[in-house]
């Protein structure tokens, strides 16, 4: 059943909000009075399109439908989700909720995107203050999974829970805050960090430009996989944390900081930042940076995916929640055809300086087609850690179109032998009708111990010599067995 989302208001926060929607299969619908919003919420989109669903080794489910509305009541009508992402201020937050109360149904979730105000403030003049909680995400919501979801007392924890389950279904991890705080739990947090630098700047230690170096090249790159105290507990060597408090707590009281002094944001203090900005990124549009902050942002949540930590573990979870990939000879539909061993959007940095799907990449794609074969063989992770497994002796592959990042391919692999150690598979990489490459590859089967070829077991020799059969009646695949040579 198809599930509609409505977002009101569609600048940075509520269009990135969108495109996670529209993109993990929500119709949506969105209202924002600003003349430019459809304009901007394309742009947006075109960024997440390219980005998210190549964070996923799977395919996601069809995209929804996107509606611009003229009016509110228009966009939250039958809507099961709605994120208000208006200007922070709340007066206006508190306007909008009593305008779409009266047109919204009362078992729609209310999420606001707010940084700082606390859900009672945004519920204190509802008309049904139970339907409204904090949802508050992060830039950009197409690919950062966290989101701190906040209640009061007035919300029944039935519908704090189903927004949880809603989240997470979108690929976003809900951080259950225990109790309402202003700025919640990680703008606190951003907030002190922010006011340190500005004092860095206005005392003239620091450049914007310096400031973002020691935070990139540095412990940035800590916090992106292991936080504050993982990190910290690590610093404090084999004594662990204990012994970080001891060495370094006491600093805590040195007059290193100011973190509770805010600098006045004088018009002085404020060219000064904005002309240091200016030199350090001025040269690229906004637009660009976005591209470059995805690109990076998809790199790094791909590298900690294949690592199955932190973001990357949240990002395989909900990769297995959505595959519709057979894992299992069981769950192949029909065993007479070549069976689908992979559906994905190429990702970003599969990528090159051609602006398509490097080659090595065509290798990387169909190795994950050979491991999803042997998986529905009977090869899975107890087989191997039993001591059998499968190597590759032989690859041929024939580049014939190219493909571009968002873009979905789709693998189907035919089985020419699998009889005693050997499993010879045909890959066919598709975009649609459009056959963009082929992949032949010999495997012997092999004891891992011994590390030399080994007959394989009855629990991969049946299911194997069952798709071998049901391919003998296939016709060997146009390409299969050639070589490299002029034609
Ligand atoms: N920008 C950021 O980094 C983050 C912002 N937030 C929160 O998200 C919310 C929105 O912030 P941004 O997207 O940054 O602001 P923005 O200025 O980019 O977008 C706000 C949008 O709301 C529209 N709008 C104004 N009045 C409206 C109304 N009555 N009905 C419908 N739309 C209306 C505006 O036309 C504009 O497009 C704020 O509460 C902010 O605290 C949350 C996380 C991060
Ligand atoms: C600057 N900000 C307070 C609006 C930032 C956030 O709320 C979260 C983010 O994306 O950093």
């Amino acid at each position: 059943m198809t599930k509609t989302a409505a977002f009101i208001g569609g600048g940075v926060i509520g269009g990135g909000w969108a495109a996670r929607f529209l993109l993990m299969g929500w119709d949506v619908r969105l209202f924002d009075p600003d003349p430019e919003a459809e304009r901007k919420m394309g742009e947006v989109l075109a960024n997440a399109r390219r980005s998210l669903p190549g964070l996923s080794d799977t395919d996601l489910p069809a995209e929804g439908s996107l509606t611009l509305c003229e009016t509110m009541s228009e966009a939250v009508d039958g809507a099961t989700w709605i994120q208000e992402s208006v200007p922070e201020r709340l007066e206006l937050k508190q306007k909008v909720y009593q305008t779409l109360q009266e047109h919204c149904d009362e078992s729609a979730i209310i999420g606001s995107s707010t940084s700082g105000f606390k859900p009672s403030e945004l519920q204190s003049t509802a008309s049904r203050p139970e339907q409204i909680i904090v949802t508050h995400p992060f830039n950009p919501v197409y690919l950062l999974p966290l989101v701190e979801v906040v209640g009061t007392g007035a919300n029944d924890p039935e519908r704090l829970d189903r927004a949880s389950e809603i989240l997470t279904s979108i690929g976003m991890y809900p951080l259950r805050v225990r109790a309402e705080i202003d700025a919640h739990i990680a703008d606190r947090f951003l907030e002190a960090v922010w006011r340190e630098a500005l004092w860095l700047i206005k005392d003239g230690i620091a450049t914007t430009e310096e400031i973002d170096d020691a935070i990139r090249y540095g412990f940035g790159l800590r916090w992106a996989q292991m936080g504050l105290f993982e990190t910290y507990r690590v610093a404090g060597g084999e004594a662990g944390m204990r012994h970080f408090i001891s060495q370094f707590g006491p600093a805590l009281s040195w007059p290193w900081t100011k973190l509770m002094d805010v600098p006045e944001l004088t018009e002085e203090l404020t060219d000064m930042i904005a002309d240091q900005s200016d030199a350090q990124s001025g040269q690229y549009s906004i637009r660009e940076l976005e591209r470059a902050r995805d690109n990076n942002l998809v790199s790094i949540l791909r590298g900690l995916k294949a690592q199955d930590w932190g973001a990357g573990k949240i990002l395989n979870a909900q990769d297995k929640r959505v595959s519709r990939i057979a894992e299992t000879l069981d769950e192949v539909e029909d065993v007479s055809q070549p069976i689908k061993t992979i559906e994905r959007a190429v990702p970003l940095d599969w990528t090159d300086y051609n602006g398509h799907m490097n080659e090595a990449r065509y290798l990387q794609a169909f190795g994950d087609a050979t491991d999803r074969f042997m998986l529905i063989v009977g090869c899975d992770a107890e087989y191997i850690q039993n001591g059998g497994s499968y190597f590759t002796v032989e690859t041929h592959i024939r580049h014939l179109d190219e493909v571009h990042a968002g873009q979905t391919i789709r693998v189907d692999t035919q089985c020419i032998v699998g009889a005693g150690k050997k499993m010879h598979v045909f890959h066919r990489m598709w975009q649609g009708e459009r056959l963009l490459a082929t992949g032949e590859h010999m495997l012997i089967h092999v004891s891992l111990e011994t590390r030399r070829p080994s007959e394989p077991g009855p629990q991969v020799a049946g299911p194997l010599t069952t798709v071998a059969k049901a391919h003998s009646a296939l016709p060997l695949p146009d390409g299969a067995g050639s070589s490299v040579g002029v034609k």
